[in-house]
């Protein structure tokens, strides 16, 4: 099997989605995760447009990849001037890359349209720029941009400007499907009748925008393209590129197609979130082998099968791209459900234990009365422990109130909370201000709590969510609040549900706490 080259462009056209922007330090930091994954070429950026894709170059050469080859992208040369002169390919060259790729025109229509040449001036473009830099550069690929649409617009012209290509002795020729609209029957018969014409190593480059783009690259490798161009999250222009996160493990695991590692396939989660992180994007949790619900089980049949055998409802073991599976608790679990639960948090259940039957009849009214454990494992882990009698009170709240007040119409609303808590025989009162009344709240329970257990400073508050229930009823709707905390170890999720978005918020900040003291006491206990 031969090798199919994997080449990144997720710093280029990843950065031409919309709300994406990234810094030269981000895309640094992100090219040395895609080397370490084993990315063949990362497509750094264009080097023509901005100083900082020309930084980026430069800062480029002081990293050690361990073997990622560098490109810089650009277009053609411009009508009437020759390659020498022109601006784009200059720059394209100082940028001195490992690789310079560049976009030309095949479609008849956007060389009359958009270049406003004729067509014969084109092929000379196409064949002049990628002879001067076959001249220049160690490698060259050339990105035949609107490949599919020419083709099905003027197959014999479309042709022509390939063989442009390979006569200027291009090193690959990337058939693009730059508006993301060919369909998957469509472009294998196409590029089948390439393959007749054309020797040069072929390479596929695909859009989103008719949601085929993965299928469409991986149909491409099925007609014997050689390498394959995308982007990480499937990030780009308008809908997005290929998904690498989605086109690698098919390759690796489906097609069983040398890419990259097994080892390496094993950080494609965590690259996937890296570059969420630094593109400052909330991750798509549904996103296909390397989102958080990739492997969540809900359905009570589901669990129960996959309790047996994963493969029942997984299609591939989801270690193999570093991802888990979860078991998630809803009314549309069975005991299943709370036995995989239970068993996650080491508690001993029995399947006919009647606290089992407890536990699920007790979460379907919960979650009847808006409740969500989905996201709310902490909050699920001391309700199984309150069920089975091993819950600790750490502390009562004897009561609280929060106040809003504000003095005068021009001024800032002052939020204010007191809260009156009993740890063993002792009650301590305290209050606190906050940045709105929730913040008063949190305030005033750690006040409160922190000089009997002063790990709770550790504690951050690193999410909170709102949902009205149902929806409909204006302000006098419940909510449902979900809070995501953390500590140095770990993250957890707790929930709150009432008619008083107060309340709701309080209950999800006390099981916040509550949850803390249960897992450090747990953990000291196995210390010891
Ligand atoms: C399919 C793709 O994703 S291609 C990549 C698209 N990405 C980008 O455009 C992002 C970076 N682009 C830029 O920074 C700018 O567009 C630049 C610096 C490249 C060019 O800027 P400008 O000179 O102001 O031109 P503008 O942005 O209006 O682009 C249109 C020009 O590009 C020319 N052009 C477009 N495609 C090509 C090509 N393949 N070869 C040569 N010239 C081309 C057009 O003829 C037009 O030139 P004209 O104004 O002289 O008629
Ligand atoms: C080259 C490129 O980005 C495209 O054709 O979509």
């Amino acid at each position: 099997m031969s090798l199919v080259k994997l080449y990144d462009t997720t710093l280029r056209d990843g950065t031409q989605a919309e709300d994406i922007s990234l810094l030269v330090e981000d895309k640094i930091r992100i090219a040395r995760k895609l080397d370490e994954i084993g990315i063949h070429y990362i497509e750094g950026g264009w080097p023509g447009s901005n100083p900082k894709d020309v930084a980026f170059f430069k800062d480029i050469k002081k990293e050690k990849l361990s073997h990622a080859k560098i490109a810089a992208f650009g277009s053609t040369r411009r009508a009437k001037i020759t390659p020498d002169k022109d601006q784009n390919i200059r720059t394209l060259i100082q940028a001195e890359p490992d690789v310079v790729t560049i976009f030309g025109k095949t479609w008849d229509f956007h060389v009359r349209e958009a270049l406003r040449i004729s067509l014969d001036e084109n092929l000379e473009l196409i064949f002049d720029s990628l002879e001067y830099l076959k001249a220049h550069a160690p490698e060259v690929f050339y990105d035949a941009e609107h490949f599919f649409d020419g083709y099905k617009a003027n197959a014999e012209y479309a042709i022509k400007t390939l063989k442009a290509a390979e006569d200027a002795k291009v090193d690959c020729i990337v058939l693009c499907d730059t508006n993301g609209g060919t369909m998957p029957f469509e472009l294998a018969e196409i590029i089948k009748d390439v393959r007749k014409h054309i020797k040069t190593p072929l390479g596929i480059h695909t859009h989103n925008d008719s949601e085929c783009a993965v299928a469409n690259s991986l149909l491409a490798v099925d007609q014997g393209i050689v390498q394959v161009q995308g982007t990480i999250n499937g990030f780009g222009e308008r809908c997005g590129n290929a998904n690498l996160c989605s086109v690698i493990p098919a390759l690796k695991l489906k097609m069983k197609q040398e890419c990259i590692s097994g080892d390496q396939l094993k950080k494609l989660r965590e690259l996937s979130r890296y570059v969420y992180e630094l593109a400052n994007f909330s991750p798509n949790k549904h996103q296909p082998y390397v989102g958080n619900s990739a492997f969540a089980h809900k359905g009570g049949v589901h669990v129960s099968a996959i309790q047996r055998h994963p493969e029942t409802y997984e299609h591939i073991r989801p270690e193999l791209v570093g991802n888990t599976t979860r078991v998630l608790i809803s009314d549309l679990s069975g005991r299943a459900n709370i036995l995989a639960k239970a068993e996650e948090f080491q508690i001993n259940l029995d399947s006919k234990d009647p606290v089992t039957l407890d536990i699920l009849d007790n979460i379907k009214e919960m979650e009847n009365r808006g409740y969500q454990f989905e996201g709310a494992e902490a909050s699920f882990e001391l309700l199984m422990k309150r069920a089975l009698g091993t819950h600790k009170k750490f502390f009562s709240v004897i009561g609280f109130r929060v106040i809003d007040e504000k003095r005068h119409e021009e001024q800032k609303t002052i939020s204010e909370a007191t809260i009156m808590v009993k740890v063993g025989g002792k009650v301590e009162h305290t209050a606190a201000e906050g940045n709105g009344p929730v913040n008063a709240l949190d305030n005033a329970i750690r006040k409160a709590l922190e000089k009997f257990y002063p790990r709770i400073k550790e504690v951050k508050l690193l999410d909170y969510k709102v949902r009205v229930l149902p929806a409909g009823q204006g302000t006098a709707s419940a909510t449902r609040v979900l809070i995501e905390s953390g500590d140095k170890e770990s993250r957890w999720g707790t929930v709150g549900v009432s008619d008083n978005i107060i309340d709701a918020s309080y209950q999800a900040l006390i099981d916040c706490i509550e949850y803390k003291l249960h897992k450090d006491e747990e953990a000291e206990i196995r210390r010891k």
